[in-house]
């Protein structure tokens, strides 16, 4: 058996047309929605992920705007960037690109953005709201898994989730949203014993563990659908996942590439959450 490629850069072109037109709505009420992303520091990977955020949201006719920071900002200067966009009215979604330098309290800048302006869905209050499924903003990365599986027909109510990995930005909220969408979740993580016991359980195995290639075919049930949420580059630039794609696609019924599966999905969902954001203001 060989897995179905689930085409995350398809199903991302398809949530941003739907963006798109959203976005013409907002402009015929005279409103442009405003995107700032701030990046602090030097690193590659950051730069490329702001870039095509940056890229992304001008397609879509946004206002996008980067401002970019040496990793010697203090903690302070930074707080008092947010202040400002967060009192700037044409600004609709706030992103503070991860990781900060290690001086930075991460926590302490995350719950200084507006929470209504908060489209990463990091600040404690959407966390909040997701926990009690309640309206605010979604983690970008969670939310496009969930377009992932919806998109590609893969039902979600009743079956069993597995996530390897307890991230505030995918792990946790990822199963938070699973159970909402009546899954049962079960959580793993690097302290697990015997984590095949629980892989193998899996009907949606949801893959976040930052170690290239550590789910292989033999922590997969027969059939199931595998989300690979890693991406890490090798010496000659080639990209690949936490799955070892090639033995994990004889076992899976439905697999994630990388590149090309969760990380579109994470630009697209952010374009979702900005037209969001400009929507629920101009209300
Ligand atoms: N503030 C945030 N910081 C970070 C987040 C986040 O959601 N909010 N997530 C990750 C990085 N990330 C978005 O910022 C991200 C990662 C990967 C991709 C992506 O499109 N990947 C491509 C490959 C791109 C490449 O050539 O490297 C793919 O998988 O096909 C987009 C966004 C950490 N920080």
């Amino acid at each position: 058996m060989t897995a179905t490629i689930i085409d995350g850069k398809a199903i991302a072109e398809q949530v941003i047309e739907k963006v798109k037109h959203r976005v013409t709505k907002l402009q015929q009420q005279g409103i442009t929605p405003g995107l700032t992303v701030v990046l602090v520091g030097e690193d590659a990977a950051s730069q490329t992920y702001v870039g095509s955020k940056e890229r992304t949201s001008k397609r879509l006719g946004m206002n996008s705007t980067v401002i970019q920071k040496p990793s010697s900002i203090s903690e302070q200067e930074l707080l008092e960037i947010i202040q400002e966009l967060n009192a700037a009215p044409d600004v609709h979604g706030i992103l503070v690109q991860l990781p900060l330098p290690k001086h930075i309290d991460e926590n302490k800048v995350l719950q200084s953005i507006d929470p209504q302006k908060d489209v990463d869905g990091f600040h404690p209050l959407n966390v909040g709201k997701l926990l009690l499924d309640q309206q605010g903003f979604i983690p970008c990365t969670p939310f496009g898994i969930i377009q992932l599986l919806d998109y590609a027909g893969i039902s979600i109510e009743g079956k069993h989730a597995v996530i390897v990995g307890r991230s505030n930005i995918v792990g946790k909220p990822m199963g938070q949203l699973l159970l909402n969408r009546h899954a049962t979740v079960t959580y793993t993580h690097s302290r697990t014993p015997n984590l095949k016991d629980f892989t193998t359980q899996a009907d949606i195995l949801i893959v976040a563990t930052g170690q290239p290639s550590m789910i292989t075919g033999e922590h997969i049930k027969p059939g199931a659908a595998v989300i690979d949420v890693g991406i890490h580059r090798d010496s000659d630039g080639r990209l690949s996942g936490d799955v070892a794609f090639d033995s994990a696609k004889d076992v899976a019924g439905a697999i994630t590439p990388v590149p090309g599966g969760v990380g579109p999905m994470t630009i697209a969902m952010l374009m979702e959450n900005t037209c969001l954001s400009a929507e629920r203001q101009a209300e």
